[in-house]
């Protein structure tokens, strides 16, 4: 990367810079690879943030299909990390998980489920109690597919067994394994389908023998032949998981390799200190084979220390979190754009990675984090609000729906991590909150899916690559150019919704 112009002598965030286009050679957006090439099995720079309202199971599971990463935040019990390692595990790679309700169940209870928003689809089927238990729905037990659009549509006590008319089109999995291909059989078994639920009648349900595996929509076939999916070595889909640096560092690490976490992130607010170094030297003799990612920090002497204590990969942001409190309240951080420019310098004549954690509101923040030397962007209130976040979906008096977000280091997220300790050691880690215990952050009606900013965050990197002439992130790092702007020159930048 190069600055157009003189170096800057101040630290700079997101708004602060914008990227120069420059002559290009690439000639399609669809030519661009977007791989971070940190050692994970990513193969898209995207990564959701370890936080309790962000990264669940279902958020992981559609994540690492499209190719990101997601990881389980360390304030889940080691138990119930392991039991979301083994579902996501579980899942199918090349169509989506279904989202299933008894015919019993009320439409106010599918949109519960699903957003009132377009691409929501669940699948409705009779299966028996031991069926439900064991996560299976064999086949014979479908009784259809509703969109959100249809469920919206009618009175909330509806039951939606009596809402599914016609039969559902379905493809065998063994059918779908070219991506091409399986657009195409998509759009083949459900043409001229009964349209009194649009939508729903262009998905299809995917069974394998005699089980019910899987939905397939036109949209998300669309999406198998752009993104591949992040798996493991025995093509599962990945996913990361976090330890703190507190505890029996040795035992949680070693015991979410083996439940098959792919990455491990070693966090802590302050990850330039002397705690978190000792818990990667812990980590490193276990010798456990995974890139191991660790911060927070925004120093170049952090990067250091923290690579020669085994980190792989650097997480790096101290504050810039839409959550975070921790400037305000104690001064401490670093514009994320100069902080990880700094620290992605360092790494790479280390040999090592960079994560850009925080901040990001934009695609175009997520494209001047990977200009700055990221390999892979963390992303967290962003994805919070999103139909496979963890939380409730609510909505609030004026219908929007939202799901709650919630710092790590907030008086909420600190009582729920030491609501065991005894009442004195309790209060006197409720002094130290850093985050904010409640925000609502809303889904955009148009973009309810995590994979649907996926798609918008992608499609915007791809084409900021090619404005910079590069067709990789290598090249993307050496091509970057990159301006120094006005409060007015970002304002100019943004659309104007109505006229003035
Ligand atoms: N990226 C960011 O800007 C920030 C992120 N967070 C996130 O919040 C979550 C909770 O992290 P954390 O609060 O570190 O909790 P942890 O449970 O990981 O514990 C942090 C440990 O470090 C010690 N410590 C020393 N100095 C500090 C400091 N300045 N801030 C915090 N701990 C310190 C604490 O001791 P003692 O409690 O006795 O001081 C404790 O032993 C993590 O996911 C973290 O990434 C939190 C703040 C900033
Ligand atoms: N200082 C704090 N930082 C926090 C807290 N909870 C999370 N975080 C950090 O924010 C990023 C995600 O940033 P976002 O802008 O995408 O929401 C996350 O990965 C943490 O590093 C907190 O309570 N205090
Ligand atoms: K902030």
């Amino acid at each position: 990367m190069e600055f157009l112009g003189s170096q800057p002598t101040v630290d700079l965030t997101y708004a602060d810079v914008f990227l120069v286009p420059r002559r290009s050679a690439v000639t399609s957006r669809l030519d661009v690879q977007l791989r971070p090439g940190d050692g994970t099995p990513a193969t898209l720079p995207l990564v959701a943030a370890n936080m309790n309202s962000v990264t669940g199971p279902r958020l992981a599971a559609v994540l690492a299909r499209r190719g990101g990463l997601a990881v389980l935040p360390q304030d889940l019990s080691l138990a119930e990390t392991e039991e979301a390692i083994r579902w996501v595990k579980a899942q199918p790679v090349a169509v989506d998980s279904p989202l299933v309700l008894g015919s019993e169940a009320t439409a106010a209870a599918a949109l519960r489920l699903i957003p009132r928003a377009p691409g929501q689809i669940v699948v409705i089927a009779d299966r028996s109690a031991a069926d439900v238990a064991a996560g299976r729905v064999p086949a014979a037990s479908l009784r259809g597919i509703l969109s959100a659009e249809r469920l919206a549509a009618v009175p909330a006590d509806a039951r939606v067994g009596d809402l599914v008319h016609g039969t559902t089109a379905l493809l065998a999995l063994g059918e779908l394994a070219d991506p091409r291909l399986a657009f195409d059989a998509v759009v083949a078994a459900t043409a001229g389908a009964a349209a009194s639920d649009a939508e729903a009648a262009e998905a299809v349900g995917v069974i394998d023998g005699d089980a019910l595996v899987g939905t397939l929509t036109r949209r998300s076939a669309l999406r198998r032949t752009i993104y591949s999916p992040a798996v493991d070595g025995d093509g599962r889909l990945a996913v990361a998981a976090a330890v703190g640096i507190n505890g029996d560092v040795a035992a949680k690490a070693r015991a979410l390799v083996a439940a098959g976490a792919d990455v491990l992130v070693v966090d802590t607010a302050h990850g330039h200190q002397e705690g978190m170094l000792r818990a990667l030297r812990t980590i490193g003799a276990l010798g456990l084979g995974r890139p191991i990612v660790a911060g927070n920090i925004v120093t170049a002497d952090g990067v250091h220390d923290l690579v020669d204590a085994g980190a792989t990969i650097l997480k790096v942001g101290v504050g810039p979190g839409a959550m975070c409190t921790t400037r305000m309240m104690t001064a401490v951080g670093r514009p994320q754009f100069s902080a990880v420019l700094e620290a992605a310098a360092a790494a790479r004549d280390l040999g090592a990675h960079v994560w850009a954690d925080g901040g990001v509101r934009y695609p175009r923040d997520v494209a001047l984090a990977l200009a700055a030397g990221a390999a892979s962007v963390m992303i967290g209130s962003w994805f919070a609000g999103t139909a496979e976040s963890p939380g409730e979906l609510l909505t609030d008096a004026d219908g929007q729906q939202y799901k709650e977000s919630w710092g790590m280091a907030s008086a909420k997220a600190v009582h729920g991590r030491f609501g065991g300790l005894d009442p004195y050691e309790l209060a006197r880690k409720e002094l130290f909150a850093e985050g904010i215990s409640s925000s609502k952050i809303l889904l955009d009606p148009q973009r309810p899916s995590v994979e649907d900013l996926v798609d918008m965050i992608t499609s915007g990197v791809r084409s900021s690559f090619t404005y910079a002439g590069a067709t990789d992130l290598a090249e993307f790092h050496t091509r970057a150019r990159v301006g120094l702007q006005s409060a007015a020159g970002y304002e100019e930048g943004k659309a104007l919704p109505v006229s003035w």
